[in-house]
């Protein structure tokens, strides 16, 4: 497709909607904004956008379509922003915001017929234009509140058709349901993990070093953006409130059940756990990503985690990270290899299966 495309917010969600913008769409020209001019620097030295602008008064009359990919409550901002200036008729304007419903109904009061709300299902806890890539959305999905739209919700999945996501349509309310039990509660406990650690850090100096495993992976996305964080859960705050007094409940539960040494109850407890998560699709993308994690068995010599990753680098395959799992305490060390991809995964099997004969495992 042809024409002007803005991008408010050149950060992950931007820089990789940007990315995959242009590799479907060569003759788009995407014109970035940011309120922090390092960002606009890199986005331009890293190719993603091809110009840049002040700000959305001096741009956006030009525009056929407006991305604006900013923590939800400068979108709100710019939303408003965006009613006194003078737009093209078919513009089509839309967010990445991960709350829908405030955003919906601002749209809608401020008469912004051309919005079609959005959320890419698929992101990092890291931030910032530099963490930016291409397959950063593919197979995950991208939600869609086009509320009357349907006309230029259809146009704009063409704009987007580079993610290679799967786009599904979905009300506002709904959105902030789910989105609210499988990302943003998830968040709230996440660091709420990490702050009870952080209280026993100075009684327990070892702490920190033995929460370098598990506790670290579970934990992960506490490392995420706090002014992305605090804008979703302020705006999410309802439905978040309510699933936080669930927990209340469900965590007295877990109280009684342990002074009552309740054996059966407790087993019960991660039994129910366990099935709903062992039944969980794997092997698509969702707010959760999916790590393509490959176990492998390494005898404990020096040079090992070079043999294994050169034998990867002969196959010209790409790893994504790298640890060696700590936990055991015989001489043996079990290599933990990420991939981006199920394919790469695969292609890692075969080609360490062909190379040798450590045990290899898919969690
Ligand atoms: N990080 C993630 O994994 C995901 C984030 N989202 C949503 O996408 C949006 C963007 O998130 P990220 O790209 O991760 O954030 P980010 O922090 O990587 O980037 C945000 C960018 O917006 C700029 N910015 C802030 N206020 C601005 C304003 N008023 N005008 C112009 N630029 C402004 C910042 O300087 C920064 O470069 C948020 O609404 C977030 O909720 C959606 C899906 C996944
Ligand atoms: O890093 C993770 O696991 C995430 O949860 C990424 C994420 C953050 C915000 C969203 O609205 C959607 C996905």
């Amino acid at each position: 497709m042809r024409g002007n495309v803005i991008i408010v917010g050149l950060g992950l969600i931007g820089g990789s909607l940007g990315i995959c913008l242009k590799k479907a769409h060569p003759e788009a020209k995407i014109v970035g904004i940011d309120t922090n001019p390092e960002h606009i620097q890199l986005a331009k030295v890293l190719g993603i956008i091809d110009e840049s602008a002040n700000d959305l008064t001096e741009s956006a009359s030009d525009a056929d379509l407006i991305i604006l990919s900013t923590p939800v409550q400068q979108t709100e901002k710019l939303l408003r922003l965006l009613t006194g200036l003078p737009l093209k008729e078919n513009v089509i304007i839309t967010d990445t915001g991960s709350t829908k419903e405030k955003i919906m109904i601002l749209a809608e009061q401020l008469n912004i017929n051309s919005f079609v709300g959005g959320h890419p299902m698929a992101g990092s806890h890291k931030s910032g234009v530099a963490a930016a890539k291409d397959i950063l959305f593919e197979n995950a999905f991208y939600l869609l509140t086009p509320g009357g739209n349907k006309e230029k919700a259809e146009i704009l999945k063409d704009w987007l058709i580079g993610t290679k996501a799967q786009f599904v349509e979905t009300t506002p309310s709904e959105h902030d349901k789910m989105t609210g039990i499988i990302s943003h509660f998830p968040h709230l406990i996440a660091s709420s993990l990490v702050r009870e650690a952080e209280k026993f850090q100075g009684e327990l100096p070892l702490l920190s070093r033995l929460a370098a495993g598990g506790f670290r992976d579970i934990t992960r996305i506490a490392s995420s953006s706090p002014e992305m964080w605090r804008d979703i859960t302020l705006h999410n705050d309802r439905n978040l409130i309510d699933l936080l007094e669930g927990w209340k409940l469900e965590m007295e539960h877990l109280i009684d059940l342990l002074r009552k040494q309740n054996e059966e109850e407790v087993f019960e407890f991660f039994q129910s756990a366990k099935q709903f998560r062992d039944e969980l699709p794997v092997r698509t993308r969702g707010a959760i990503p999916a790590f393509h994690d490959l176990y492998v068995d390494v005898p404990d010599y020096p040079g090992v985690i070079s043999e294994v990753t050169g034998y990867l680098a002969e196959d010209r395959i790409s790893i994504t990270n790298i640890r060696i799992l700590e936990t055991r305490e015989d001489i043996y060390g079990v290599l933990v290899i990420s991939f981006q991809t199920e394919e790469d995964r695969e292609r890692a099997q075969t080609c360490l299966q062909s190379h040798t004969d450590y045990d290899l495992f898919i969690p």
